[in-house]
């Protein structure tokens, strides 16, 4: 059976008012006590207030609060109560803007000043501040009518408050009958009291006298909701009987489900969409109940819904969930529940209109996982608009960026900008985007504390209906650990972890870019592979941590022998190898074979305080001549490696044996070149250089030679360079400068004159910042004066470096010095620095002067260079004149000087007084 406490919204005329404030006055005479009738319209709002006495207002105020605290004290919370007396005030109001409840004589005014008495009368006093406030919604909503009256009932007849726990602390009331006043559907109307400030004052039989006002009350309700029905369906015209075929022809033209239930919980009522949800005709639905229908389990959460309505006595929304099961979805069902009273005022049953919300509840739930996605996801989530505006970010981008949000709402991610990737990556970055809706890849980005990390990123283009683009989502995750992983991978399987050379693997990647590089560009190189003597016995001997600190020793030695541009590698335990580009010929790798060799020279000083000894055999291959890919060289390195080992060890080899031999020359003459000065192994010999035209000395050349005890007399076509690659060419162009000017002192001391002493400089020697200041020294120191000395620097060096060439030539010019190119004809020479060189004469090489004047090309050549050299105010000097015909032709065609065998040989200083004056 199902129970309505609804609200009636239902005038109450002043004749009724009147009538039922006279019966509360004769029942209070009667029995000595006061009485109060309070009412509610279907708001909530106090609608009449009742007194037997009017001048009892803080009784009736007592009388309230205490109702209203005893119920608030047990269901609200204290925070939730606000002030109440104002609110009171206004309930007054309303009850007075009610013409059909306007309060008799001894009810309260309704006039402005009884409002303000009223105010007055209800506002808090001093003890009454201490209770709880009452609000206006406390009363409405809060604390409803029906607790209100169920409180009030269950306390009908108290004799004595203070005997009673629920009204010991309501002081002005001794004694007490509450009764309930309901419409006859039992809907609230208000509520009756008579009372005494005095224990007893109200007796058993105030209480007989109060039901009998009470019923008449009721009774009286009844008469006037039958006739306010029957006077509003008049009003709308409608209809006494409803046709219900037509009304189920209605109903059934909705897609919703319409039902109707009777007061006892029987279908009475469905449309089509209702046989249709709940599979089963009509004529099964109708007649039954929902426990009938559907088992308790459902019935229950249908019923509670109902309820809820009956309760609020307004129509009311339910949204119900009823359980799949486990392989089914949940089905959501969104229910208008409308509690219907009859003409009478009677419940009479609930009318449900229900629409199947499960897709809605299923948009719902995505949208709520969606939003938890975001809010929790451990990547950071950027959302802008289509201009590229932040819109919205989640807890993981402030984690990740430092930043908190409202310094990124509006702005641009360009903020964020690291300036790690130029215009171009940006641009192709919003050119996929743009046209396929996503782009992912890394980008380095700017933390606010200005740190940069990677992350890898996916931005999405979000469309809207009509493919616009609406929004850009962003989703990153900081790679920063990844990528120090990744490295440290790499390094681990690149490098070596003792030594940090690369191993074999990044050796072979190396060699073969190298060799592809070589092929390219035509250039040679040379793999050494260098393999430790006997470590085993230092490792046995010593244990492996020694081992290993020698190895880590050896390692820094031998890399800080090769140049940047070459690479060392440790591709086993005791062997190394390394690539050695830049260089011409196997002269050079000898020379990096002699250094890497250096070495071992220095004992090992270990952490034992042990001094240790290594030595190593080394191979040599050579690209391209021993092999033309990475594999072929370092095999061929191994096997040249094996053959020095087999020789006796601490020794080198090359895989093609006979540059093993050349090599080792070589190094006979490195060797013996450093000793050469100290042991006065070098000389000088002087060559004339002679004027075509008179045939008289002009000057000398001074020409090296070096005789080694062992190895004879040496060409300084085969040594100079060899000077150059080892370093010691310095020293010995200072050597030969000041020797030649010591020479040009002696000849002078003994009154000869030989015009100018000409000193070779090598390209090395003039690239020395020092160059200039050496020659100004050594002419000091010699006392030889600069117009004394020539000075030949070859055409090729010149052009090395022009700018430099012209620079301190003409600081050596400044001082008297003469300046030559040599070898003129044999290299380039740029006619606009030729014309800035600060120089005096050209020598036409020797190869151009063999054969004139029978050989047409270098006949044109020598006159090609006596023009040119002539035009821009230049002697001209022609060396290697071997013959009278070559003399002949030089000096036809205005060669202004010559040298040569014509003329004399080189020869010592002793044996030249035939050309000195
Ligand atoms: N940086 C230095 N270079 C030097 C020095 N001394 C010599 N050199 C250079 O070595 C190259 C070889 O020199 P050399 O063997 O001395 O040969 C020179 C002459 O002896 C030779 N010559 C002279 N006349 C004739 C000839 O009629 N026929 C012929 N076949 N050879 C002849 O020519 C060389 C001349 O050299 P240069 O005039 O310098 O071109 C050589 O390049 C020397 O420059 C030194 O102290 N420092």
């Amino acid at each position: 059976m199902l129970v309505g406490k609804m609200m009636i919204d239902v005038p109450i005329s002043q004749q009724d008012l009147d009538n039922w404030l006279k019966d509360l006055n004769l029942v209070a005479e009667i029995s000595n006590s006061k009485a109060i009738l309070i009412a509610w319209n279907a708001a909530g709002e106090l609608s009449s207030m009742l007194s037997s006495d009017s001048a009892a207002g803080s009784e009736i105020q007592a009388l309230l609060c205490h109702l209203s605290s005893n119920h608030s004290a047990k269901t609200l919370p204290n925070a939730t109560l606000s002030a109440a007396t104002s609110s009171i005030a206004t309930q007054s109001k309303a009850v007075s803007s009610n013409t059909t409840s306007t309060l008799s004589s001894n009810t309260f005014e309704t006039s402005v000043d009884a409002q303000l008495a009223q105010e007055q009368l209800i506002s808090p006093n001093e003890s009454i501040s201490v209770l709880p406030r009452l609000a206006h919604h406390q009363i409405t909503s809060s604390l409803s009518v029906s607790e209100l009256t169920e409180l009030v009932s269950q306390s009908q007849l108290i004799i004595d408050t203070r005997q009673h726990s629920d009204w010991r602390s309501c002081s002005s009331i001794g004694s007490v009958i509450c009764l309930s006043l309901a419409w006859p559907s039992g809907a609230n109307f208000g509520f009756l009291c008579f009372y005494h400030h005095e224990a007893q004052g109200v007796d058993s039989k105030t209480l007989r006298l109060a039901k009998l006002i009470s019923d008449s009350i009721q009774h009286r309700l009844g008469e006037i909701l039958s006739q306010h029905s029957a006077a509003e369906a008049l009003s709308r015209g409608a209809p006494s009987n409803i046709d219900t075929v037509d009304l189920q022809s209605f109903i059934d033209s909705f897609e919703e489900h319409i039902w109707m239930k009777n007061a006892a919980g029987i279908y009475t009522l469905c449309n089509r969409s209702v046989e249709k949800a709940w599979e089963m005709p009509r004529s099964e639905i109708v007649g039954k109940s929902d426990a009938e229908l559907f088992g308790e389990d459902i019935a229950n959460i249908f019923l509670e819904g109902d309820r809820l309505a009956i309760e609020s006595g307004m129509p009311i929304i339910v949204a119900e969930c009823l359980d799949g099961g486990e392989t089914k979805n949940h089905l959501w069902l969104e229910t208008l529940k409308l509690p219907t009273l009859n003409p009478h005022g009677e419940f009479v049953g609930v009318i449900g209109m229900t629409r199947n919300i499960s897709k809605h509840k299923a948009v719902e739930e995505q949208l709520t996982l969606a939003t938890n996605v975001f809010k929790n996801s451990v990547e950071g989530v950027v959302v802008t608009d289509r201009h590229g505006n932040i819109t919205d970010v989640n807890g993981a981008f402030f984690e990740i960026t430092g930043y908190v949000r409202d310094e990124l709402i509006g702005q641009n991610p360009r903020i964020f900008s690291s300036g790690r990737h130029d215009k171009a990556f940006f641009d192709k970055l919003w050119n996929a985007l743009l046209a396929n809706g996503k782009w992912n890849g890394e980008i380095w980005n700017r933390r606010k504390n200005g740190t940069i990390f990677p992350q890898n990123i996916t931005i999405s283009t979000i469309y809207d209906e009509v493919g616009d683009v609406r929004y850009f989502v962003a989703v990153f995750a900081d790679i920063s650990a990844q990528k120090e992983n990744e490295a440290q991978l790499t390094h681990l399987a690149y490098f070596d972890p003792l030594t940090h050379l690369p191993n074999r693997m990044k050796f072979m990647m190396q060699l073969k870019q190298e060799v592809r590089q070589a092929k390219r560009l035509n250039l040679q190189l040379a793999t050494v592979m260098i393999d430790v003597d006997l470590f085993k016995h230092i490792n046995d001997s010593f244990g492996h941590s020694i081992g290993d600190e020698m190895l880590v020793e050896l390692a820094k030695r031998l890399r800080s022998q090769v140049g940047d541009q070459d690479v060392l590698s440790r591709i086993g335990g005791d062997e190394f190898v390394a690539l050695i580009s830049g260089i011409d010929n196997s002269e050079d790798a000898t020379v990096a074979i002699h250094q890497l060799r250096q070495v071992f020279e220095q004992p090992f000083i270990v952490s034992t305080g042990d001094h240790l000894r290594l030595t190593a055999s080394m191979g040599v291959s050579l690209y391209p001549s021993d092999g033309t890919d990475a594999d072929t060289l370092l095999r061929n390195a191994d096997a040249a490696m094996y053959r020095a080992k087999n020789d006796g060890r601490n020794n080198y080899a090359f895989y093609t044996e006979s540059l093993t031999q050349q090599s080792f020359e070589h190094l006979k003459l490195q060797s013996a070149l450093y000793g050469a000065i100290e042991q006065n192994a070098l000389y000088l010999m002087y060559q004339p250089k002679l004027d075509l035209v008179t045939r008289k000395t002009v000057g000398f050349e001074a020409l090296l030679r070096w005789h080694d005890p062992q190895l004879g007399l040496i060409s300084p076509a085969v040594f100079i360079p060899v000077a150059e690659k080892i370093g010691l060419i310095h020293e010995i162009g200072l050597w030969v400068l000041e020797t030649a000017c010591r020479q040009g002192i002696r000849w002078l001391s003994e009154g000869k004159h030989f015009g100018r002493i000409a000193v070779n400089v090598a390209g090395q020697q003039l690239q020395r910042s020092s160059f200039v200041d050496d020659v100004k020294r050594v002419l000091a120191e010699t006392g030889l004066p600069a117009k004394h000395l020539e000075l030949e620097v070859t055409e090729s060096v010149m052009m090395q470096n022009p700018d430099l060439a012209i620079r301190d030539l003409k600081r050596l010019g400044d001082l008297g010095i003469e300046l030559s190119v040599d070898d003129f004809g044999t290299g380039y020479s740029s006619l606009n620095y030729l014309k800035k060189l600060p120089i005096h004469k050209l020598k036409i090489d020797q190869s151009f002067v063999r054969d004139i004047p029978f050989d047409t090309n270098n006949t044109a050549i020598a006159k090609a260079v006596i023009a040119l050299g002539h035009a821009l105010k230049l002697d001209i000097i022609a060396e290697g004149v071997e013959t009278k015909e070559q003399a002949d032709f030089l000096q036809q065609n205005q060669c202004d000087q010559a040298q040569g065998y014509l003329f004399s040989r080189p020869q010592l200083p002793e044996d030249l007084d035939a050309f000195l004056s």
